[in-house]
């Protein structure tokens, strides 16, 4: 099961797939249509033609019912025309006249003789004569037949002499002076072999689902009917009749001897006159009948048409994979030139396969050339990694993809180690790579290329310093990435930072020389002047070395300059490390005092100078000693420059030294 469903959920998207189903559900449709309307115009001819036939079995019916009474009247005629008015009062005459009759029990179930006062002198049936009955006087077909002097057609009822139902027919006696003598009855059965018999076999089930033929007449009460419980009643007793009767009445009765039809939800109703009688013929047809073939062949129909349907669906089917086997094999070819596989060969087809075929043939082999191509590119850059005395990368998405030789060394990792890494492996910090690659980001967006100074870090070794300069691959595409060039520049930093000390420190005694003095005494002026501008006392001490210059007369320069290393250390001794100490001369020097002021200068400069004046150099079997001027000068006046501060703390000093030397004056 699970492998036919992946099988499945592998072919349903197919182009097979896709087509297939789409050819099969349109074929699928049209044939349903097709077969729905051929079914429907089937039925429809089916429906007309089973109509005109009912409507030509009515009017044959209508004919028989015609015949028949057309027949009975001329056989009453006929004995009619034998019967005399002698015969009327002679009992033993009518009776032998009416026992040669026997010919009329084939038409007539009861044939009565009656006189003109209605009363019945004979009577013949079946069980032969009988003599004088009961009266007809004042029934309306005795009296009709006097009255017209022709001869009627009574309406279905009980018949007088046998009580069951019939049509009795009246033909009148005529003297030859026209005077009615006498009335002939003949009674037409309508059960029991009479008119139904012509038109329907009787039925003693229900009719309520059979095709039936019924007569009424004029008044709608049924003559004819294969179920006999029904004749003489309503034609309300027959409710599918009930539509077209209604419609027959309301336009007028008409008594055509042309059949006419009505159909309804659930019947076919033919209809036809019969105008000597003004009696109707039904016939009745459920539309149960006429449907239950017309399902059967619409099921056949279906049944042929899905098979066939299936049959042709599978032929398209095996069609389509006939027609796609070639776009199969180019998939597949395609598939091995992408794995790499440059030598089998393309399929051949006509059409649109062919020239797709032709197509990726053509572009397979622009892709190995470029490939080709791409090989000596790569065999030339990799030499050009291998040899450049520069570390050269290629960095996309945060990571190596490439990286030269140089690179490796500098590093102390392996290509592979370094390939498809995050480039901050190779930073000082993860901030550091961040800080780095907005900078480079910016530069690219300004249209330049990024240049700055990195500590970077080796797998093993102390960090280090290179520059990094780096330019993106497409200018338009910043996600394609960056070229990025290193070089160590270690050297070049250190150098740079022995230059920037020796430029601002005195080498004998490794104080700040005179340059860098001014320079921490401007960032103090500065730092009062900013915005949030540092206003706490500040304090600079000027001092001056008392008879130094005697040393290096009498002891040598040599020793001058050991003297001068003791200062140096006696005063950085006695100031805070925020203190900044100073050479600023031959035996001249400084200090100056952030947050202090003058008072507490003058106290540091009394330190420094007990400091000093307790120096001993012993030097060659003998003692040297200095003393010490100090002048001390707080910062008094915002807009005073250094050199007027400076100037301020030396004539201090200059006081000092003209006092005798060996102390500390404040400006
Ligand atoms: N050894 C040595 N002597 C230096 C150096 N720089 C300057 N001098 C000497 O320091 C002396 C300074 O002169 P002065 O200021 O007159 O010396 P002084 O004896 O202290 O005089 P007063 O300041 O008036 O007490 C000079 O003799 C300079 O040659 C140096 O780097 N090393």
């Amino acid at each position: 099961m699970g492998r036919r469903g992946g099988f499945v959920a592998r072919w349903l998207p197919t182009l097979k797939a896709r087509l297939a189903v789409g050819s099969t559900l349109v074929l699928f449709t049209s044939i349903a249509l097709t077969l729905t309307q051929m079914v429907r115009v089937a039925e429809q001819h089916i429906e007309t033609t089973v109509e005109q036939q009912q409507q030509v079995e009515v009017q044959r019916s209508a004919d028989v019912v015609s015949r028949r009474v057309r027949t009975m009247q001329r056989a009453l005629s006929a004995t009619a025309t034998f019967v005399t008015p002698s015969m009327m009062a002679d009992a033993r005459q009518r009776n032998e006249f009416f026992r040669t009759q026997t010919s009329l029990q084939a038409f007539f179930s009861v044939v009565a003789l009656a006189d003109a006062d209605g009363a019945i002198l004979l009577a013949m049936t079946a069980d032969g004569l009988t003599g004088p009955q009961a009266s007809v006087a004042g029934k309306s077909t005795f009296e009709r037949a006097l009255r017209t002097r022709l001869p009627v057609i009574s309406s279905p009822m009980v018949g007088v002499v046998v009580p069951k139902p019939v049509v009795v027919l009246a033909h009148p006696l005529l003297a030859d002076d026209g005077r009615v003598y006498g009335v002939l009855f003949g009674s037409m059965p309508l059960v029991d072999g009479g008119l139904a018999a012509d038109l329907d076999d009787p039925m003693d089930d229900d009719v309520e689902d059979e095709e039936v033929t019924v007569v009424t007449d004029a008044n709608g009460r049924i003559v004819s009917h294969p179920d006999r419980s029904r004749v003489l009643r309503e034609v309300s007793a027959e409710p599918r009749l009930a539509p077209a009767y209604e419609r027959w009445l309301r336009a007028g009765r008409p008594l055509s001897a042309h059949a006419g039809a009505w159909s309804g939800d659930e019947e076919l109703v033919a209809m036809a006159g019969e105008p000597e009688t003004g009696w109707q013929v039904w016939r009745i047809l459920p539309r149960a009948l006429l449907q239950a073939p017309l399902r059967e062949a619409r099921i056949e129909a279906l049944e042929v048409g899905a098979v066939f349907s299936v049959a042709m669906a599978a032929l398209m089917v095996w069609f389509l994979a006939q027609q796609l086997q070639p776009l199969d094999r180019l998939q597949r070819r395609a598939a091995r030139l992408i794995a790499g596989d440059q030598r089998t060969e393309w399929p051949e087809a006509d059409g649109e396969i062919g020239r797709l075929a032709a197509t990726l043939r053509q572009a397979a082999v622009e892709r190995m050339r470029a490939e080709e191509a791409r090989a000596v590119v790569l065999r030339r850059l990799g030499s050009v990694l291998a040899a450049s005395p520069v570390g050269l990368a290629f960095e996309r998405d945060g990571r190596f993809q490439l990286v030269s030789a140089e690179v490796c060394r500098l590093i102390g990792r392996d290509e592979s180690h370094l390939v498809g890494q995050a480039t901050e492996i190779i930073f000082a910090t993860a901030v550091d790579d961040e800080a780095m690659r907005r900078a480079a980001a910016d530069a690219f967006d300004r249209g330049e290329v990024y240049e700055g100074e990195w500590r970077l870090v080796g797998r093993e070794g102390p960090p280090f310093w290179s520059r990094l300069r780096a330019r993106p691959v497409d200018a338009e595409d910043p996600a394609a990435g960056a070229i990025w060039c290193m070089y160590d520049i270690s050297g070049q930093i250190d150098a740079r930072q022995r230059l920037e000390y020796a430029a601002r420190h005195d080498p004998l005694t490794s104080l700040l020389n005179r340059d860098g003095f001014f320079t921490a005494v401007q960032q103090v002026l500065d730092a009062r002047a900013g915005i949030d501008g540092d206003h706490r006392p500040a304090t600079v001490v000027m001092i001056d070395l008392d008879q130094f210059k005697p040393i290096n007369d009498s002891s040598g320069h040599a020793a001058g300059d050991a003297m001068l290393q003791l200062v140096a250390a006696a005063i950085q001794d006695n100031v805070r490390s925020s203190d900044s100490a100073a050479r600023i001369g031959g035996d001249e020097f400084a200090l100056l005092l952030p947050h202090c002021d003058a008072a507490q200068g003058l106290g540091v400069a009394r330190k420094v100078a007990q400091a000093i004046a307790a120096i001993e150099l012993d030097w060659e079997g003998r003692t040297l000693r200095v003393g010490a001027s100090l002048g001390v000068a707080e910062f008094s006046r915002d807009g005073h420059s250094v050199e007027e501060w400076l100037a301020a703390a030396d004539a201090a000093c200059y006081q000092a030294k003209h006092r005798g030397g060996g102390v500390a004056a404040v400006a």
